[in-house]
């Protein structure tokens, strides 16, 4: 069984509004900086790392990438570092969008 939630762009929706979760985007920096869910923070090698290491393990945390691929790998290695509460978007930012979900798109 996997360690982490999968969530569709319903329920991700959902949990951001409940749960005020961090969102984290582990695509490329330009395809964040076009456009991303909003609050999101782009996930860099360094932010990773620190969050491993000293990230509040309670916290939801929401995951996203393009597809729901990466983002699985990523909700893994925080499962394994201790996290809680960890959920991957289904379908990725592309269904997110989709689903005509808000966007920080600029
Ligand atoms: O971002 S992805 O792994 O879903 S292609």
């Amino acid at each position: 069984m996997k360690p982490f939630k999968t969530v569709t762009a319903d329920a991700a929706e959902q949990l951001i509004a409940d749960a005020k979760p961090l969102i984290l985007d582990c695509r490329d920096l330009k395809d964040y900086r076009a456009g991303h869910i909003e609050n999101a923070m782009h996930v860099h090698e360094q932010l990773r790392d620190s969050l491993l290491k000293k990230g509040d393990k309670a916290r939801d945390m929401l995951i996203y990438c393009y597809y729901g691929h990466a983002s699985e790998h990523l909700a893994e290695m925080f499962c394994d570092f201790g996290f809680k509460q960890v959920y991957s978007l289904a379908g990725g930012y592309a269904g997110w969008k989709e689903h005509h979900k808000p966007t920080g798109d600029l």
